[in-house]
């Protein structure tokens, strides 16, 4: 895979042998089921398969480049042609009640068995038996696994069970349901496999820790990310995406493309180490030591959640395997310069003399780990370390895939290209951005809305029940694993008029930013409940800066013979082959002079130009060959 999972939620999601799962070949088969949508009542029916093949709904895969991916939506095509010959179905256990109720039959002893047997067989039935759905490892291996779920949804509705070989997922698109897991019965669900598979790099960090560790430390964290240090960040989204601009700057001097996936995945890795513990990995400029390890952190992380054979578990190999071996050293090289960076701060904040309050910002170090050290966290530096590295990789993969999927939208929808550069024109300056700025750039925001919208980071959060319960009309027992598809939600033709379609209008720009709870848990790009994300702002302030600030420079096309932009996962949507866009400079609109301009000479004698009513407005057109609004300041 080409970048970093971002483990920060679903991260794990797609790791599991469930993908694959997905992805995989059938074996059983029986009647397929209705093609409903949605779960429990309210169910909608489907357009045939045939019609539906040719909907936009399926045309899940993205197609850069060259033209649209065809390739793909082959595939597509014949995996729903494969769902409704009934291939995934799974046979219900219809056998279980007649038995059962034969046992009942012979008195007590027959009671007892016929209890047993339906507990061991299926479970004690407080409801209707889940839609089922049977795969096997295989046939769409390599496919984004989350794509394959959303033809299962719109076949088995909100809720279903997919069995691979001895394991089962449920697999929930349905919002009430998803609402009911990450909201109204938190309490009662873990993050299950997803801590388990990043344990060895995250340990009990916020993201995969359970139960009393979550509690305390989302307790200690959260508070470090208040509104006056977001607001700091400004500045610092600003420098970081400058620095990627005068990169881009050489790109279009020197005509080469630029590969933007990589360069997006740089900008949030340098913003993430300065704004969680002040390390400037810089890692625009150059590479080092450091920024390899954590990519090869990254990758190795990317990489078990997506390994159906557990290697790095088999005992001596994961000792002696080189694989092993780099991840290993990457691992002990960050936590020294973590273990550093906690020092040094200690420091500081033993020498400092400020007060700590609730919005205690150090100015010089800004940091997350500033304000926990200063708070007088009482945490072990392990714990300490798992937090800052949980932090790091959830703020940066995520971050990063907002702006990949964020700029390959653009390009292929130039109208709102053209708005998008009309506001950063006439909102942004010559210097940085800052908090007032951001404020007025709302339809970038909505573009990031939307973006978020098509392109979930991660597109699956994981869970796993600890206690039996219902979701829906469902009973499940203890024990589940749990996929909460948020690509399903977020493309739901139930409740998205155009689910496919990009379109930031449909989030009005004097309405309320759309957030789960406005959106009925249809819409949540950050999660909801309690285990809502931390970062939900700093974030959005993160790339509605660093998309402002780039499409005001510059123009953004596919380059020329890119290969197809197709999706692939870790926990966050990655490209398989990279985002190569061609970047050209705007024009810059013509100073034009009017007649209130005077010259005028200095002492030394020679003239210059000054504007006594400095602004004029010039209309000019751009790149693409749109008009755009530009206010022009005369020197
Ligand atoms: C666009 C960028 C981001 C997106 C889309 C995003 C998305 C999410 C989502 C969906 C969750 C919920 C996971 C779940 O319920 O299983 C989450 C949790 C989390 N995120 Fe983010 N995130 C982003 C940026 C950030 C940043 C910048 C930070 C840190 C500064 C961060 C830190 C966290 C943490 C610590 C959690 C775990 C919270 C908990 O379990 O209590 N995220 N994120």
């Amino acid at each position: 895979m080409p970048l970093p999972l971002h483990p920060c939620c679903a991260a794990g999601a797609a790791a599991t042998p469930a993908m694959a799962t997905t992805a995989g070949s059938c074996n059983a088969s029986s009647t397929p089921p209705p093609r409903y949508l949605g779960s429990g009542q309210g169910r909608l029916r489907l357009a045939p398969a045939a019609s539906r093949r040719n909907s936009p709904l399926l045309r899940c895969s993205a197609s850069g480049g060259d033209g649209p991916d065809k390739v793909l939506e082959k595939r597509r095509a014949e995996l729903t042609a494969r769902i409704s010959s009934g291939e995934f179905t799974a046979q219900g256990p219809g056998w279980l009640a007649p038995v059962a109720a034969r046992l009942a039959k012979l008195g007590p002893p027959g009671e007892l068995a016929a209890g047993l047997l339906t507990k061991v067989a299926g479970g004690e039935r407080r409801g209707p038996e889940l839609p089922q759905a049977v795969g096997s490892l295989a046939s769409v291996a390599g496919e984004a696994f989350f794509l394959p779920l959303y033809d299962l949804f719109l076949t088995y509705g909100g809720v279903f069970r997919l069995n691979f070989g001895p394991k089962s997922f449920l697999i929930v698109s349905d919002p009430d349901v998803a609402k009911h897991i990450l909201r109204d019965n938190s309490k009662a669900y873990s993050k299950g496999i997803l801590a388990e598979i990043l344990e060895f790099v995250m340990g009990t960090g916020l993201i995969p820790a359970d139960g009393e560790v979550w509690r305390v430390r989302r307790r200690a964290i959260v508070p470090a990310l208040h509104q006056k240090y977001v607001t700091a960040m400004i500045g610092l989204f600003g420098n970081a995406s400058d620095r990627l601009c005068q990169k881009l700057d050489k790109a279009a001097s020197d005509g080469e493309d630029v590969e933007m996936e990589s360069l997006f995945s740089r900008l949030t890795l340098d913003v993430i180490g300065k704004a969680v513990f002040n390390y400037d990995f810089d890692s625009l400029s150059y590479d080092n030591g450091i920024v390899e390890a954590v990519y090869v952190t990254l990758r190795e992380a990317e990489m078990r959640s997506t390994s159906p054979i557990p290697t790095w578990e088999i005992p001596i190999w994961k000792d002696i395997s080189p694989r092993q071996r780099k991840v290993n050293e990457a691992l002990a090289l960050i936590n020294n310069i973590l273990d550093e960076l906690i020092a040094t701060c200690k420091r500081m904040v033993d020498e400092e003399d400020l007060q700590f309050h609730e919005e205690y910002m150090n100015e010089k170090d800004p940091s997350i780990l500033h304000f926990l050290l200063a708070s007088g966290d009482d945490v072990s530096s392990k714990q300490l370390r798992d937090d800052l590295m949980t932090m790091l990789i959830a703020g940066h993969e995520t971050s990063a895939a907002v702006l990949t999927w964020t700029f390959y939208l653009l390009s292929k929808y130039p109208n709102v290209m053209s708005k998008l550069q009309a506001e950063a024109d006439a909102v942004l300056g010559d210097g940085l951005p800052t908090l007032d700025d951001v404020k007025k750039l709302k339809y970038t925001t909505r573009v990031i809305n939307e973006s978020l919208r098509l392109y979930p980071q991660p597109p699956v959060l994981i869970r796993r029940s600890l206690e039996d319960d219902m979701l829906g009309e469902y009973p499940i027992g203890k024990g589940e694993d749990i996929f909460i598809s948020i690509w399903n939600l977020h493309r739901c033709p139930k409740h998205w008029d155009d689910a496919d379609v990009f379109n930031p209008e449909r989030w009005p720009l004097d309405g309320p930013n759309p957030n789960e709870t406005n959106q009925k848990f249809s819409y949540l790009p950050f999660g909801g409940g309690p285990r809502k994300c931390v970062g939900d702002m700093f974030a959005t302030f993160e790339t509605v800066v660093a998309t402002a600030m780039l499409v005001k420079r510059f123009d953004f096309q596919m380059a020329p013979g890119a290969p197809p932009v197709e999706m692939t996962t870790g926990a966050t949507i990655h490209t398989t082959k990279g985002l190569n866009m061609t970047v050209t400079r705007r024009i810059k609109p013509p100073v034009i002079p009017n007649l209130e301009m005077k010259i005028v000479s200095d002492s030394e004698g020679s003239t210059s130009s000054t504007a006594s009513v400095a602004v004029s407005t010039a209309s000019i057109a751009s790149g693409e060959g749109q008009q755009v609004e530009v206010s022009t300041s005369q020197v």
